[in-house]
This record gives structure tokens, sequence and C-alpha cells, in this order.
């Protein structure tokens, strides 16, 4: 069983937002691909506050799978056993932007799959097809029950997941930028080998099953490297208040 709890959308709020360049009601599905480290998480969950749309972080859930295999002993190598986990795992995922949770089966992971050692291992649910297929079925159906207007991001949103979005976007950064945002975020505790494993290598292996590089059709590319956050928040809306017309 897997929730969300974004509320609906607040009308008078959403009518009144400055950033709101469309029809209140009308579907909105903002779909945000891109890179480890080009600011997905942070600059889409930003955008959805100020949309007052649902949030949808896909990578936590390939996160929370990783997790619950290392925890309880699956080997992460057995494709057969991952699948199998990926579709009895009992996952909610938090779908406000102001509320950040995860669970399985009860437990609050929110933290624990943060972890460096998760973010090494998670490659190898990401590239079991198997364990995709039941992700994305559960992705798909979370953005179907958002209410009207949800900021879903990943690697295959624009590509796979919610191909239909409304608004598309691959936001990317340099290799340069994306390893030092990283490296603050963790405070500095990772070395530039760990931060490598953790980001490039990382990629590299994501890539064999979806491409996030370069943006397929009809998809608008926002390269990050120059912008501080604001901005890049910034660009994002004004693609929206322009593509959602
Ligand atoms: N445009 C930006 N400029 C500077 N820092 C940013 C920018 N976008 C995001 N960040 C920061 O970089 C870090 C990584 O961003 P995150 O959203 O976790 O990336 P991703 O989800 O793509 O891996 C975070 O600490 C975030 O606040
Ligand atoms: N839609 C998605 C989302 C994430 N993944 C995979 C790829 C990543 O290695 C992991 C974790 O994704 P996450 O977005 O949390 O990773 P970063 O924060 O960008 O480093 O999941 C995916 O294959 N497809």
């Amino acid at each position: 069983m897997q929730t969300s709890d974004a509320a609906e959308p607040a009308g008078e709020a959403a009518a009144s937002s400055p950033y709101s360049g469309f029809r209140l009601g009308k579907s909105l599905v903002v779909a945000i691909d891109g890179p480890s480290g080009s600011g997905k998480s942070s600059v889409s969950r930003e955008v959805a506050r100020r949309l007052r749309a649902a949030y949808l972080d896909t990578g936590a859930m390939y996160r929370a799978v990783t997790l619950h295999c290392i925890a309880t002993g699956i080997d992460l190598e057995d494709r057969v056993a991952v699948e199998a986990a990926a579709r009895s795992i009992e996952l909610f995922i938090s779908t406000s932007p102001d509320r950040e949770s995860v669970t399985i089966s009860g437990d609050d992971v929110t933290a624990a799959i943060r972890e460096p050692e998760v973010s090494s291992a998670v490659s190898a649910v990401a590239t079991t097809m198997g364990a995709r297929a039941e992700l994305i079925r559960r992705q798909r159906a979370l953005i179907a029950g958002a209410g009207h207007r949800i900021v879903a991001e990943g690697r295959d949103i624009t590509t796979v997941v919610a191909p239909d979005a409304e608004v598309r976007i691959l936001l990317t950064a340099s290799e340069e930028a994306r390893l030092r945002r990283r490296g603050d975020q963790l405070g500095g505790t990772q070395s530039e080998a760990q931060l490598k494993q953790q980001v490039t290598e990382r990629d590299a292996k994501d890539s064999t099953v979806v491409d996030f590089q370069q943006a397929a059709d009809g998809v608008v590319t926002l390269d990050s490297s120059d912008l501080d956050f604001e901005q890049t928040v910034a660009a994002v809306l004004g693609i929206v208040r322009t593509v959602a017309h």
C-alpha cells in the first residue's frame, strides 16, 4: 500500500499566486529529469511550493527499495529478488512539498535513504528492469492521485513515467558544479573520490538503462551551472508560465 498526503491545491491561494499563469482547475504535471546534483529535488520542491502543487521525488523510491534490500539481506545482484522486493515493499512517500517523509512498513527511513551507502548501491535497483516497471507503475498512480497539480522529478519522468506532462524539463549542470553542490550538501564529509563514485560513476551506471543526459523531443533543457538556487527556481517557473499557457 502506498499513499500520498498532499493537500488539494488551495483554490484561492493558487488563483492569487503570481506564478500561476494558467487556468485554475486545469491539470498541470511538471516533469523534471536530470543527473545527480543538478538540483532536481531542491528546485522541484520549491517550484511545487510556489505553484501550490504536490511534489514527487521518484529517486527516493529507488533509494527506499535499496535500503530495504540492504537492511533485510537481499542480494542486490540478484535481479529476481530485487524485483520481488520492489513489488512487495510497503512504501509510503509524502507528496507534500512541505513534509519530507518516506516510510517502509511504517518505519521512518527519510534520513536513512540519503546515506552514502545507499547512494553507492542504488544503481543496482535502478538497473533492474522489473523493479523499474513496478516503481514506474506506483509513480504513475501517485501522480494520478495527487490532485490537479504536481511536480515530479527523477531520471525518466519526461520520457517514460509522464511523457504527456504539460511541462517537461531537463535540468542540467556541469560536472564540476554538481560535484561541488553534492560535496557542500554533505557538509564536506566526502572525499573527492567518494563524491565521484556517488555522482559521476552512479550517473554512468544509471545511463545504461535510461537517458537523462540529453533532452528528448519537446523537453526544454535548463542549464543551472551558472545560476544560483533562486535563479534556477525562477527559470523553471518561467518555463512553466510559457509552456503551460
Ligand atoms: N542552482 C543551484 N545553485 C547552487 N546550488 C544548488 C542549485 N540547485 C541546487 N543546489 C544545491 O545543490 C545541492 C544538490 O541539489 P539536489 O536538489 O539534491 O540535486 P539532485 O536532486 O539533482 O541530486 C543541494 O544542496 C541544493 O540546495
Ligand atoms: N526516475 C528515476 C529516479 C531515480 N532513479 C535512480 C537513479 C539514481 O541513482 C537513484 C537515486 O535518485 P536520486 O534522484 O535520489 O539521486 P540524486 O539525488 O540525484 O543523486 O535512483 C531512476 O533510475 N529513475
